[in-house]
C-alpha cells in the first residue's frame, strides 16, 4: 500500500470515535465481499506493451464514490470533500450532513447526486429539484439496496442514528414535512426509473449492478451510465468482488454507456486495472473517508493526487495504453 495512503488510514482510525470508524470500515454479513474486494485486485497482474512511444491516454479516470454522514469524518463534512475536487467528480450522498446546495457551492469540481428512490414519489421529485437547483450534473440511483445491509460492527455497538447535532441535510422539510424525513429503502422496477427519468433532464445514472443482464437493461432504458458496485461489501454477503463482475458487465453494454467500477480500488495500479477491463472510471469510497477523517480537504486532495500520480507511472510503463488483453491472472 502507499504510504501516504496507509499513513492516512492509521491516522484516521487513531482520531475516530471507533464506533464511528467501524461503520466507515465495516460491512454486510461475515465481511466477505469488502475482503474480497481488495483482494481480488492483488490477484490481477498487468502484461505492459513496449515500443509504443509515451501513447496518448490522458486524464485521471477517478471519481468520488458516494458515502453517508461525512461530519462524522470532519467537522467540515462534505464541505471538506467538496473543495478537495480539483476538477475531480464527487458523487455526494443523498445522505450527506451537509446541504446538496452548500456542497456544490464549496466544489472544485463537478457534484453528482446520488439518491436512494423513495416510497413516495413526491419526496424523490423534491429530491431532484434540490440536486437540480444546487447545480449538480447528473443524478446517480443507487439500486442494490431494496433493504438496509446488515452490517454487524453497527449492530454490536448499537450505532443506529447519528449524533446529536448532526443530520442527513437533505431530508430536511420535504414534501409537505416539517423537519428531518427519514431516508427509506425500498424495492422499485424498471419502470420507477422511467419515471425519475421523464421528470429531470438530468443524465441518470444506476450504481449497484452486477448481473451483466440488468448492464443491458439500464441501457435499454435510458441509463446514462452505470456503477458496477456491490457497495463496498455492505449489501449482499454474497457477491463476487466487484472487479471480478466488471469483465461481464462490459462485454454485454458493449460500449453502449460508460461503465464505472468501484469497490477496493487502493491504487493507482487498481485504477489501471479496472480501466483494463473496461471501466470508465473508478470510484473511490473509503480511501476519501480516511483522507477527510485524517486531514479534512488537504487529506483527501492528498488521497486524489497519489492515486493520480501512481495512475499515470503505470499507464507510462504500459506504453500508454491500457486494455483487456493486458490483464492476466497471479495464480
Ligand atoms: C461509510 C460508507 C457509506 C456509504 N454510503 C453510501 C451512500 O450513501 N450511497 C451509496 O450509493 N453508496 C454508499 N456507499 C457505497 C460507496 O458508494 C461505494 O460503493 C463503496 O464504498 C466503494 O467501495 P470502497 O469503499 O471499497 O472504495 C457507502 C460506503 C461506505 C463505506
Ligand atoms: O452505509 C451505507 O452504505 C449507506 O449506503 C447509507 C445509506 C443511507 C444512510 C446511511 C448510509
Amino acid at each position: 500500500m502507499n504510504p501516504v495512503l496507509a499513513e492516512l488510514h492509521e491516522k484516521a482510525r487513531a482520531v475516530l470515535d471507533p464506533v464511528h470508524y467501524d461503520f466507515f470500515a465495516g460491512g454486510a454479513g461475515d465481511e466477505i465481499v469488502l475482503a474480497r474486494n481488495e483482494a481480488a485486485f492483488r490477484r490481477l497482474a498487468l502484461l505492459p506493451r513496449v515500443l509504443r512511444g509515451k501513447g496518448i491516454r490522458a486524464g485521471f479516470p477517478v471519481l468520488i464514490s458516494p458515502t453517508a454522514f461525512h461530519k462524522l469524518a470532519h467537522p467540515d463534512g462534505e464541505l471538506a470533500t467538496a473543495r478537495a475536487l480539483d476538477g475531480t467528480v464527487l458523487v455526494s450522498s443523498m445522505a450527506s450532513t451537509v446541504p446538496i446546495a452548500d456542497v456544490v457551492a464549496a466544489a472544485s469540481g463537478p457534484v453528482w447526486f446520488q439518491l436512494y428512490l423513495q416510497p413516495d414519489f413526491a419526496v424523490t421529485e423534491a429530491l431532484v429539484r434540490r440536486a437540480e437547483r444546487a447545480g449538480c450534473a447528473a443524478l446517480v440511483v443507487t439500486v442494490d439496496s431494496p433493504v438496509f445491509g446488515r452490517h454487524r460492527r453497527d449492530i454490536e455497538h448499537g450505532f443506529h442514528d447519528l449524533p446529536a447535532g448532526l443530520a442527513a441535510e437533505n431530508m430536511r422539510d420535504l414534501a409537505g414535512v416539517n423537519g428531518l424525513r427519514r431516508i427509506e429503502m425500498s424495492a422499485f422496477t424498471w419502470e420507477d426509473v422511467e419515471r425519475l427519468r421523464s421528470i429531470t433532464s438530468l443524465p441518470v445514472w444506476l450504481k449497484g449492478i452486477l448481473h451483466p443482464a440488468d448492464a443491458v437493461l439500464a441501457a435499454g432504458h435510458g441509463a446514462a451510465g452505470i456503477f458496477v458496485s456491490n457497495h463496498g461489501g455492505r449489501q449482499l454477503d454474497l457477491v463476487p468482488a466487484a472487479v471480478e463482475a466488471l469483465p461481464a458487465v462490459v462485454d454485454a453494454v458493449a460500449g453502449r454507456i460508460p461503465v464505472v467500477l468501484d469497490g477496493g480500488v487502493r491504487s493507482g495500479g487498481d485504477v489501471a486495472l479496472a480501466v483494463a477491463l473496461g471501466a470508465s472510471a473508478a470510484g473511490l469510497g473509503r480511501p476519501v473517508l480516511w483522507g477527510l477523517a485524517a486531514d479534512g480537504s488537504h487529506g483527501v486532495r492528498r488521497v486524489l493526487d497519489v492515486l493520480r500520480d501512481e495512475f499515470e507511472h503505470v499507464v507510462a510503463m504500459c506504453g500508454g495504453q491500457l486494455s483487456r488483453d493486458m490483464v492476466v491472472s497471479r495464480c
